[in-house]
This record gives C-alpha cells, structure tokens and sequence, in this order.
C-alpha cells in the first residue's frame, strides 16, 4: 500500500520522465504527433459547429448563417478531417514508437553492460531484466501516447465544454461526473496489472528458455538424438495453461473495469441526452440548439473518455515506469576504463576467498597463489572444486571478499587487473561473425592488424583450417545467421585461442584450453605451449594431467582450498591426492 502510495506521488515525475525521453528520441516526430492530435481536437469540434449550422439551415433557415449546402460539405469535410487523423496518428507512432524504443534500450545495455559478473550472475537480476524487457520498455512510448492523448481530449472537452455551457450549463457536470469512477477504476487496473506483470516473469522465463531449447540449433542435435522434444513440449504445454489461466483471469478482471467504466460514461450520457430533451420540452432551448447539443454531449462524452483512458493509461504504467527507473539506476557507475599493465614480475593471490551471493560454503577459501612472469602455472582439480572460480579472480572478473590480488606486489584495481589479462573459459563464445572478427574481437574489434591476426592465427593452429574456408580469415562463421560456416569443436576451440593470443597480454588464464582437441592437437598445443604463449605468463585449467606436468607450478584444489601445491615432480613425490588422480588418469590408458 505504501508501495503504491509511493508510485502515485511520483507519477507526474515518472510521466514528465517518460515524456522527455519521447522527445529526446525524436523531436520532429514528437512535434508531429501533437500536430496530428491537434487536428483531431480541431476535427471533432469542426463537426460539432458544422452540425450546428447544419441544423440552424434546416430549422431556421431565414437565421442560418451558412445554406444547407455549404454547411453540409463543412460537416462531412470536418467528419472526413476527424476520421482520417486516427490512422495518420497510427502510422506516426510506428515511427516514433521504434525511435523511442531504441533509446531506452540503448539505457537498458548500458546498465546491463556496466553491471559487474557477481550482479549479472545472480538470479535476481534475470528476472528483473526480462520483467522489464518484457513490460517496462514501451512504456516511455505508451505514456506520450496517453499524454498526447490526454491533450488532444483536454482541448476537445473544454471547447465543447464552453461550446455546452452557452446552451446548458448543467449539462457539463453531469458528463463529468462520470470521471471520477472512471479514475479510481484506471488506479485499480494499474495495480493488478502491475501485480500481474510480477508474478508472470518466472513463468515466462521458463517458457521463453523451454522455446529457445525447441527452437535453437545449438540444441537441435541432442534433442533429436534423445527424442526429447515431446517431454519438452509437455511441460511447455503446462506453461501455457497456466499463462492462460492467469491470464484469463486477468483478461476478466480488466473486462470487468472497462464495462464498469463505458457504464459510469453511458449513464452520464443517458443523463444528458435526458435533461437536452427535457430542456426542449419546458422550451428553454431551440431544436436546432438541442440538435447540436445533442452532437456535443455524444462528441464531449467520446473526449471524456479518451481523457479517462489517457489518465487510466498513465496510472497504469507508473509502476512500470518506476520499474525500469530503479533498474537502470541500480546499475553501479561504469567502471573506469582500465589501464592496460605490463607483467614484469608476477600476479599473487595471498589468503583468498570469494563466496557467491546467497551461497553458505565459499567456493574459494583462503587460497595463496603465484604465477610469475613468464611462468605457466596449472590449476587442478576435481570438478565443483573452485577452479574457474579462482580464474574470474585472477582476471579480475570477481573481487575477492577476503584476502588480496596483487600485481607485481602493488594492489592493482579490477578494471586494470581486466584490461591487462586475457581469459578463454570453459565455454567460451562463438560469435556468428567472420572468422577475422572471431580473433580480433579480444582487443577492441576496430582495424585489425593483419600481422598480428596472420601471428595469432598461425600460433593457436587456426591457419590451415582457415586455408580451407571459402573466403579465408573473411569467411562468416556459424550457422546461426544462415550464412556462415560451421566449424568443429576442436577448430571452435583454436579459434578462440588465436583471440586469447591477439589480445597481447602478458598475463593469459585459460579454461580447459584442449578439450575439443584431438590428442596429436592437444599434444601439439601443450609439448610446445610455450612457444604458443610467446612469453605470456598462463594460467592454465584442465582436467587433463598430460597437459599439465609441464607446468612450472600444479596447484590442486579441492572444495575452494588449495591443498598441494609444486611441481610434478615435487607432487608425484608427496603421493598426496594430485599423485593419486594422475595415477587413475594414467592407468586408463594402460
Ligand atoms: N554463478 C554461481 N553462483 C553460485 N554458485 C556458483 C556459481 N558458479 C559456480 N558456483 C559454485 O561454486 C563452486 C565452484 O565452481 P567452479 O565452477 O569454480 O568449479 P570448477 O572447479 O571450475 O569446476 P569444473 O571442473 O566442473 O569446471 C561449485 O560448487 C559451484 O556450484
């Protein structure tokens, strides 16, 4: 209720808001928005006059200021004006509506695109982000819509209103009075509405993810192959009764205050219709006046309740409104732009820990770790054990809650710790974009250095499966867009090495960096990883022992803690749990 409260005070601020984003986002389409609502108020009027003459031309004819006949051609000239604005106003507002709509998604990317990874991860931020994509975004639109609404209604009720009160004053209040149900039933849509559009985001992520699964071809395979479409479809289905469940019952409830509302309006029309005529037979007005009387109480009663809509309207996206505002304002500022720092000694982790949001046990504890310049040093782990964890730490993805993260023995910031690492996960991405733009895009995108994408090209092994592609380094990649090529997972994977490699760190970590590899690739990359890096201090995780032993430091870390660390040597010789794993890996093989 305070909540609500709350929302009402701010609804002039909201509205004035949402206007002034309308403007800045096109201001000669906003201009001729208006002009357009303009005419239609100065349509409606037209016929209310024109009908006026009209009548005094049949009745009076000898007082008529105009012949039947030219008041006629005024009439259906004036009807001709009014009815042809709606659709002029129609094809304005596509305009203006994409133009509008475009700026407040550019806000809604800068926010999301300023939240830090811990935000961005958490569960909370999703489900806000889709509540507004879902309802938020066209209502900066929507409420200059209502507002241009509301000003062509205002013009039109208070000319017809003056043009009333010089035949019957009473007759103004009486269609008036309708307006205050009319309000507190707009106030009482807006809040279900609103409770609505809350408690259906859950459910229309989970449909939206059930349709992105069905329909996206990254899991068409896998689909097909486990016949799993149909047990998907069922629990789509389910979705989908209770989305129409809901929203039945919602579609009843705003059914319900829209009759509730065009009743409160027939009632005060009826009412006036009653007294016009009542009027005429006490002889206190002509019938030529009752007739146009008559036109103005039917066209005022139509501008009321384009006034009460456009009211109704704003009170309804208020919440919305407020919605996206708090979104956008709970964005942290944008971080500074990091400075990019040579490695010349080495980054350390010292008593390190991190805990995800709303997560009991951390997933790193109180970790120490040292990567040298030039060292490559290798984390392992079993899975679940806080391996990539401590990785988005070392880049300076997450900040750690205890302990500190140096660089060559000095506190660097996080957007500096990011601009001087260079990250490849796990899963990392394959942009539907030219195979050039899939390197280069590491380090600004802009002009390319064909040096240096021919250098990383040619370290991470991408140059002869680029020698084979149609177009070479310019072949559009992925079968997404329709028109790229698709490549293998282990070619998938170079790919993204060559763009670790363009970036020019001297600090790279890499998630699993062979797992798509063949075994004659993998050995290839890890045998020489050296002369693959040129230099750069790695990170390196991965699963696979073979890959590792050649690291200079191995790291084991089991449930967040780093519980041996050493060479392969030093850690074959504990026979600790690192001793134990290689032994399993190796004796698979045998
Ligand atoms: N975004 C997240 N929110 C909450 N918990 C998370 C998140 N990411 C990871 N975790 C949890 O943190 C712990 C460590 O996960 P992490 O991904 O770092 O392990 P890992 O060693 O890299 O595993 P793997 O070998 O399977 O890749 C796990 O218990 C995991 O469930």
């Amino acid at each position: 209720m305070a909540r609500a409260a709350r929302v009402s005070v701010a609804t002039p601020r909201l509205v004035a808001a949402a206007a002034g984003e309308v403007w800045r986002a096109d201001r000669l389409g906003t201009v001729v928005a208006a002009a357009y609502q303009i005419v239609g108020a100065g349509a409606a009027l037209g016929v209310v006059a024109a009908g006026k003459l009209t009548f005094d031309a049949l009745l009076a004819p000898e007082q008529a200021a105009l012949g039947l006949t030219p008041a006629l051609f005024l009439l259906a000239f004036a009807t001709a004006l009014s009815g042809a604005v709606g659709p002029l106003q129609t094809q304005q507002h596509r305009l203006l509506g994409e133009r509008v709509s475009q700026r407040v998604w550019d806000r809604l990317l800068d926010t999301t695109a300023r939240a830090d990874l811990v935000t961005y991860e958490s569960s909370g931020f999703a489900t806000t982000l889709e509540r507004i994509q879902q309802n938020a975004l066209t209502r900066p639109f929507a409420v200059t819509t209502s507002l241009l609404g509301l000003t062509g209604s205002l013009l039109g009720v208070v000319t017809l209103s003056a043009a009333l009160i010089g035949v019957e004053p009473l007759l103004v209040p009486i269609l008036l009075a309708a307006g205050l149900p009319a309000v507190l039933l707009s106030r009482w849509a807006s809040r279900s509405e609103f409770a609505f559009a809350h408690r259906l985001t859950a459910l229309f992520r989970r449909r939206n993810y059930l349709r992105q699964l069905l329909t996206q071809r990254p899991y068409a395979a896998e689909l097909r192959a486990f016949e799993a479409a149909g047990p998907l479809r069922a629990r789509h289905q389910e979705l989908n009764d209770e989305v129409a469940a809901a929203l039945r019952t919602q579609v009843r409830r705003r059914q319900l205050i829209a009759a509730l509302t065009t009743a409160g309006v027939a009632v005060a029309l009826t009412a006036a219709l009653l007294a016009i005529i009542e009027l005429v037979r006490r002889g206190r007005i002509s019938l030529a006046e009752a007739g146009a009387a008559a036109i103005a109480v039917r066209l005022l009663s139509g501008q009321l309740s384009t006034m009460f809509g456009a009211i109704g309207g704003l009170l309804e996206s208020a919440p919305f409104l407020a919605d996206l505002e708090r979104f956008v304002a709970s964005g942290p500022p944008a971080p500074p732009r990091g400075r990019k720092r040579p490695l010349r000694e080495g980054v350390a982790l010292t008593g390190v820990g991190f805990r995800y949001p709303g997560q009991e046990r951390p997933a790193v504890d109180d970790v120490d770790l040292k990567i040298g310049a030039g060292e490559v040093v290798a984390l392992v782990g079993e899975n679940g054990s806080g391996k990539t964890t401590l990785a988005k730490i070392v880049a300076g993805l997450y900040q750690p809650d205890a302990g500190t993260r140096s660089w060559d023995g000095t506190d660097a910031p996080a957007p500096d710790v990011r601009a001087s690492t260079t990250v490849i996960f796990q899963d990392f991405v394959r942009y539907q974009l030219s195979l050039r733009d899939n390197i280069v895009i590491s380090d600004g995108g802009g002009d390319a250095d064909p040096g240096r994408v021919a250098d990383a090209a040619d370290r991470a092994g991408v140059l002869p499966a680029a020698r084979r592609l149609p177009d070479g380094l310019d072949t559009m990649l992925g079968r997404d867009l329709d028109e790229g090529v698709d490549l293998s997972g282990g070619q998938w994977q170079r790919v993204a090495l060559a763009r670790a490699l363009y970036r020019d760190t001297d600090l790279v970590v890499l998630d699993e960096p062979a797992a798509a590899l063949d075994p004659r690739a993998e050995h290839e990359l890890f045998a020489d990883v050296r002369a693959m890096l040129g230099g750069r201090a790695a990170l390196l995780i991965s699963h696979r022992f073979s890959s590792t032993r050649l690291a200079d430091r191995i790291y084991v870390m089991d449930a967040g803690r780093v519980v041996e660390s050493g060479t392969h040597d030093e850690l074959m010789a504990r026979a600790g749990q690192y001793a134990e794993l290689y032994r399993l890996q190796s004796s698979a093989y045998h």
